[in-house]
Formats: C-alpha cells, structure tokens, sequence
C-alpha cells in the first residue's frame, strides 16, 4: 500500500481506522486525518504522528478518502468535499444507511464510491467490514478497500442491496451481545454474587461461546443441545426464554435496525 490515506471525521471507528492502518504497517506520513474540534486534532497528531488537515486538503492530498462522520454530518461534509475530489481518488463511506448512489450525485462524475459497514470489534482486530462497490468502482477499488479494512478483522463483500441488513446484525451486532452481557450480570446480582464475580463468569462465558461458534464449524443449536441435560439447569432457563419472547424479540429488533438504517438513506435525522 503506498497510496496516502486521509480519514474524514476521525470519531471511534475513524481512529479505529487509523490505529489500524498504523498497526499494518502504514507510514503516518501516509495517512491524513481530520477532525472539526482543534482540541481533537491535537489529540490524534499527539496520539498517531499523523498530519491534520481540514477535508477540502485532505481530499486534494490523498487518493483514498474514507468518510467516517455520522450519517447525519455527510450531506455538509460532502458540501465541502466534493469541489475538491477529483473522480480518480476513492471514495470510500464508512457510515450507516447512506448509499453509494447518494454520494455519486455529488461527486464529480465517475468517482469511484465504495461502501463499507464496520464494527467496534475494529478495536481490537476482530471487525467485520461488509463492502460494497458503488457503480463506477472495480476490482482494483474494492481490493485497496480490503486492503484497509483486513487488518482491523475479516471482511465480506455483499450486494449494497444487502447493507441496510447488514447493518442490522453486524454493524449493531456488537451492541446485542453486550445488552445481554448486562443483563446476565446483573441476573447474577439477584441471584446473589457479587457484580464482579458476575462479570468475569458472563464475560468469560460469551468468550468461550463465540470462539466455540467461530472456530468449531457447528450450528449453534448442536452447540445449545451439548449443553442442555435432559431435566437440567439449561432447558429450564430456556423455557423461561421462550415464554418471553426472546426469539421473537430478536427478529422484531434487528428489522427495526434495518428500518432505520432504510431511513438514513438520505442523511435522515
Ligand atoms: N459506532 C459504531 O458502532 C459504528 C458506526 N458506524 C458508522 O461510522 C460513522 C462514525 O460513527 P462513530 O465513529 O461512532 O461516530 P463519532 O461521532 O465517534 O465520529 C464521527 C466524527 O466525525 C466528526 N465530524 C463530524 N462532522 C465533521 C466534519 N464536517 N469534518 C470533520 N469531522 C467531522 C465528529 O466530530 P465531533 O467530535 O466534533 O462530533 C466526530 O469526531 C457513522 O456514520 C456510523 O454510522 C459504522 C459501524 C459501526
Ligand atoms: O447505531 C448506529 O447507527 C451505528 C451504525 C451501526 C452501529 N452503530
């Protein structure tokens, strides 16, 4: 990789981002970020050695732009970037619901576009970033894309017409298994251990079930079933699950992730 890089709107999965790109081995002379505090600036020139620089610079300097503000932020972001851009930088959106379409009527005719949906596992190299190419970009685009991203955990390419989904489980996804981490703790707590003990059995529990369901090939029913003893301790918890709802809940929740990643189509409020 011997292109520079500027992140746009240098936020968590912005600076995710970079510490990524640094990590893999990028020179910070090659990256460039920015950011709409000063005080913020400072922090990531302080924290990386990376150059700040305001996004019409950055997208004079770089070849590849990743626009990492809220979806909310992209329609005054994109006023003052697009002058700038010329159609042979790639564009790539790391923000949720806001298809590639939307930013090629704004780019300079041509401009590749890529969109990717990420996750805060990119903290610690676990990401999934789900990609998608907009219609002017090609194989060489979507390879300098996964070139950025595979360092920071694995990635996939979909069909953008899958992203708003994939927004649902794997952009949010992380957020789920933590609201159920919470919970089981504090079931922990009413059932009379103390909070940190909770913690560290939940914690410990969901690390050994996720590298059980990474790295063991097995549906996950098969891995429930080796854990649920005929008239055990599991199958009553379990029925006490369905009685409430929980599959349900599930599916009726993701939907409506995907509804509102529907509804950011547009930078939407
Ligand atoms: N958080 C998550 O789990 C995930 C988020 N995403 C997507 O990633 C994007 C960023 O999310 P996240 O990192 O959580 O958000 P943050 O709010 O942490 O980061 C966005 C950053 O953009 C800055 N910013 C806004 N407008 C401008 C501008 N015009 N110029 C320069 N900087 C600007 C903000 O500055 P300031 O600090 O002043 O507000 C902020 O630092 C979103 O589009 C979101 O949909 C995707 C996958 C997962
Ligand atoms: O909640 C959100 O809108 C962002 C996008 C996916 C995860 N966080």
């Amino acid at each position: 990789m011997t292109q520079r890089v500027a992140v746009l709107g240098t936020g968590k999965i912005g600076e995710a981002l970079v510490s990524g790109l640094l990590r893999a081995g990028k020179p910070p002379a090659e990256v460039l970020v920015t950011a709409r505090r000063p005080e913020r600036a400072a922090e990531l020139r302080e924290r990386y050695g990376v150059e700040t620089v305001d996004n019409a610079e950055a997208a004079k300097a770089a070849d590849t732009l990743i626009l990492t503000v809220k979806p909310q932020d992209m329609g005054t972001l994109l006023e003052e970037l697009a002058p700038h851009v010329s159609a042979d930088r790639l564009v790539i959106s790391g923000a949720a619901g806001v298809p590639t379409a939307w930013f090629e009527e704004r780019l300079a005719p041509g401009t590749p576009v890529v969109r990717v949906m990420t996750n805060t596992p990119v903290l610690v190299d676990e990401a999934m970033s789900v990609i998608s190419a907009g219609s002017h970009a090609t194989e060489a685009h979507l390879l300098r894309t996964e070139e950025i991203f595979k360092p920071v955990g694995r990635t996939l390419r979909v069909p953008e017409s899958q992203q708003d989904a994939a927004t649902a489980l794997s952009g949010s996804g992380p957020a789920y298994f933590f609201f159920l981490v919470e919970a089981m703790t504090d079931a922990g707590i009413l059932l009379g251990l103390p909070r940190a003990v909770a913690a560290e059995m939940i914690v410990q529990a969901a690390v050994g079930a996720s590298v059980m369901l990474r790295d063991s090939g097995e549906h996950p029913v098969k891995l429930r079933e080796a854990v649920t003893s005929p008239a055990g301790t599991t199958i009553a918890a379990i029925r006490e699950l369905e009685n409430h709802g929980v599959r349900a809940a599930m599916l009726s929740a993701l939907e409506a992730a995907r509804n509102r990643s529907q509804e950011l189509a547009s930078g939407g409020k």
